[in-house]
C-alpha cells in the first residue's frame, strides 16, 4: 500500500470552535498549496518555509516549524482551513475524516479533474471532444488513425499532445476497427496522464502518490493491465520505465470515477482530492459532476468530528455479491463497513433470499468470502451462494420482459410474486419496483396511481436506509412522488367527495415532500439538471400549496 508518512505531531487550531459556523450549501476553496501539501503528506513551515515539525490539527494540511508560526498563520489560514483532514490505517490506506462538526449538504470539495478520457471498455468516442461516433464510416486522424467525429477534431487541443504518441503505431495495432464496444481505449488516459509528467509536474506528484495495487493487478493478470502496458512499452515505444507505466495504469483504475462528457458519453476522470475519499456501502458524501469535469463533494448527513467521508464506489444500491466482487476485484479490499457487517443490511434484507420452509424468515449470509453460505436462522436450511444468484438472476430476466409490468393487474400481481420469494425491500423488489414504475408512467387511472405512490414511498424508505440523507436520488424520488401524488388527490378532488381534514393533510404532505425535493436540488452544483429540477419542484410545491389554500379557505367559509 502505497501511503506517504501522515505521523506528523498534531497541533489542534485553537479556535478551531469557530470553524463550525458552515451552513448547508458553503464550501471552502482549498487552494493548491494545500491539495499538494495532501498530496504529499508533509511539508515546509506555511509561514517561513522551514523544515515543519507540527500540522495543524484542523485539517492536516498546513504545516509549521512551531507554534508561534501557526499562531501568526492563522487569520489567513482560517478561511481556508478545509473542514476535514487526512488520516491513514494500515487496512485502509489514507482516508479523509471530518475535522469539525459538519451539517447535511456542506460543499466539502470542488475540483477540476487532472486528466479526462474514455473509459478502459468503451464504445467509439472522439479523442478531439470526447462526442459519440456514429456509423460505421467514421472519419480518422490523418496522423494516429484513431476514430474521430470530425476531421476537425484532429487538431484539438485534447488530442494535439498524445497524437504523436499514438502515431508511432504505424501498422494501426491500437485503433479500433469497428464500431463495437472495444478495450482499446484503454490506454488513451494512461498516455494523458503520463504526459503531465512534463506538462503539470505537481499534477504528476499526485498521480504518482496515489493508491495503485499495481503489483496485485499484475500478478492477477488483470484485464487490460498488462496489454495496456505492453502496448505502452513495446508497440508506443515510451519513455517511462515499465513499473512507473504499470502504477499509472494501476491508478487509474483504483481512483478514476466515470463522469459524463460534455458531449453526453461516458468517461473517466482523475481527481487530486476526491480519490481520497474512502469506502462505505452507507456513505455519507455524495459527488456531482457539474461543467467540465468539475467535481463536487458534500455531506449528505450531518457528520460528527472524526467520523470518516466516505462515498461508494459501487452505488449503494448494490446487491452484496455485486459489491463484493467490485471491491474485492478492482479496488482489492473487502469492506467491513456497517452494512456489510451486518447480514440483514441494515434491516432491509437488500441481498437475502426467504427461506422456503419457514415462514416469515429470511436467509443470511454465513461470511463475507467468496464461500458464502445462505442459512437460515431458525430451521437452517442452507443454500449455496450460486443457487441464491441463480435464482435472483431468474427473476431479472422476467423482470426485463417488455409486458410484465404494463397494466395495472399485471404490475400489481408481478410485485406481489416478487414479495412472497423476497423481502419487500429486496434488491429484487427494487428492481422490480423500478420497472413497473417506467412502464406504468402513463397510466394516471387512480388505482394505478396508488400502487405507484405506494412504490414510490417504499422507494423513499429503502433508499433513505441506504443511502441516507441529502442524496440527489433522494430529490428526484421526492420530485417524482410529490407530483404523482398531487394528480392523484386532484383526481380524487374532482371525481369524489374526499373527507375534508384528511384529504387537507394529504395536501400538506404533498408540499412537504416537494419543499425538500426543492431544497435537495438546489444543492446540485450549475451545469447539472439540478437547479431546473429545483424550479420544478418549487413551482409544483406552489401548485399544492396554492390548492391547500383554496380548499382549505372554502372548508373554513363551510363552517
Ligand atoms: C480511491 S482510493 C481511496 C484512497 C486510498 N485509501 C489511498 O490511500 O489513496 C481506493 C483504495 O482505498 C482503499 N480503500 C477504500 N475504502 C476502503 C475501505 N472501506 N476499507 C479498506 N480499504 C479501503 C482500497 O485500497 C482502495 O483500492
Amino acid at each position: 500500500m502505497s501511503m506517504n508518512s501522515m505521523y506528523l505531531p498534531l497541533l489542534w487550531c485553537q479556535q478551531q470552535h469557530k470553524c463550525d459556523a458552515f451552513t448547508p450549501g458553503q464550501y471552502i476553496h482549498i487552494p493548491p498549496d494545500l491539495r499538494t501539501n495532501i498530496n504529499m503528506g508533509g511539508g515546509s513551515c506555511g509561514v517561513c518555509d522551514a523544515v515543519a515539525s507540527m500540522t495543524c490539527g484542523g485539517c492536516g494540511t498546513m504545516h509549521y516549524c512551531g507554534k508561534e508560526h501557526q499562531r501568526q498563520h492563522w487569520p489567513q489560514h482560517r478561511t481556508q482551513c478545509p473542514p476535514y483532514k487526512m488520516i491513514s490505517s494500515p487496512e485502509a490506506g489514507r482516508y479523509l475524516v471530518a475535522s469539525r462538526r459538519l451539517p447535511a449538504g456542506q460543499v466539502l470539495v470542488e475540483e477540476q479533474p487532472l486528466a479526462v478520457g474514455p473509459l478502459s471498455i468503451s464504445e467509439l468516442v472522439c479523442l478531439g471532444c470526447h462526442g459519440p461516433i456514429i456509423g460505421d464510416d467514421f472519419p480518422r486522424c490523418p496522423e494516429c488513425w484513431w476514430p474521430l467525429c470530425s476531421l476537425e477534431c484532429a487538431s484539438s487541443s485534447l488530442h494535439q499532445a498524445e497524437c504523436p504518441i499514438l502515431a508511432t503505431d504505424v501498422k494501426h495495432i491500437g485503433p479500433p476497427t469497428t464500431q463495437m464496444e472495444t478495450l482499446r481505449y484503454d490506454v488513451i488516459l494512461s498516455i494523458r496522464c503520463l504526459l503531465l509528467k512534463s506538462k503539470d509536474p505537481t499534477a504528476w506528484q499526485t498521480l504518482m502518490s496515489m493508491e495503485h495495487h499495481s503489483e496485485q493487478r499484475q500478478l492477477n493478470q488483470e484485464d487490460n493491465q498488462v496489454v495496456t502496458v505492453r502496448y505502452m512499452s513495446e508497440v508506443l515505444k515510451l519513455d517511462y520505465d515499465i513499473e512507473t507505466l504499470h502504477q499509472i495504469r494501476a491508478a487509474i483504475a483504483t481512483n478514476g470515477m466515470e463522469i459524463r462528457s460534455e458531449k453526453n458519453t461516458r468517461v473517466r476522470a482523475m481527481y487530486p482530492m476526491v480519490r481520497l475519499f474512502n469506502n462505505s456501502c452507507v456513505p455519507n458524501v455524495h459527488l456531482s459532476c457539474g461543467v467540465e469535469g468539475t467535481m463536487q463533494a458534500r455531506t449528505t448527513v450531518p457528520i460528527k468530528i472524526g467520523e470518516p467521508l466516505c462515498i461508494c464506489y459501487t452505488g449503494a444500491l448494490m446487491p452484496a455479491w455485486e459489491r463484493y466482487d467490485t471491491l474485492t476485484k478492482t479496488y482489492h479490499f473487502t469492506c467491513n463497513c456497517t452494512r456489510c457487517e451486518d447480514p440483514t443490511e441494515l434491516g432491509t434484507y437488500f441481498s437475502c433470499p426467504r427461506c422456503p420452509d419457514c415462514t416469515g424468515c429470511y436467509m443470511l449470509s454465513s461470511t463475507w468470502l467468496d464461500e458464502t453460505v445462505w442459512r437460515c436462522p431458525t430451521c437452517k436450511l442452507e443454500k449455496t451462494d450460486t443457487q441464491v444468484r441463480e435464482d435472483i438472476n431468474d427473476w431479472l430476466q422476467r423482470i426485463l420482459m417488455d409486458d410484465i409490468f404494463n397494466t395495472f393487474k399485471r404490475a400489481k400481481a408481478t410485485l406481489q410474486e416478487v414479495e412472497d420469494q423476497f423481502h419487500a425491500q429486496h434488491y429484487v423488489w427494487m428492481r422490480a419496483a423500478h420497472s413497473a414504475l417506467y412502464q406504468l408512467c402513463d397510466n394516471n387511472t387512480e388505482p394505478a396511481l396508488k400502487l405507484r405512490i405506494k412504490i414510490w414511498k417504499k422507494l423513499v424508505y429503502l433508499y433513505s436506509v441506504l443511502e441516507p440523507g441529502l442524496t440527489k436520488r433522494r430529490g428526484m424520488t421526492l420530485l417524482e412522488m410529490g407530483i404523482i401524488m398531487l394528480r392523484a388527490a386532484k383526481l380524487e378532488y374532482d371525481e369524489g367527495d374526499p373527507f375534508m381534514p384528511e384529504f387537507l393533510k394529504q395536501l400538506q404532505e404533498i408540499s412537504e415532500y416537494l419543499k425538500e425535493a426543492t431544497q435537495i436540488l438546489q444543492l446540485e452544483p450549475v451545469g447539472t439538471r439540478g437547479p431546473a429540477l429545483a424550479q420544478r419542484a418549487e413551482e409544483k410545491r406552489a401548485e399544492a400549496e396554492e390548492f391547500l389554500h383554496r380548499l382549505d379557505s372554502s372548508s373554513v367559509r363551510a363552517e
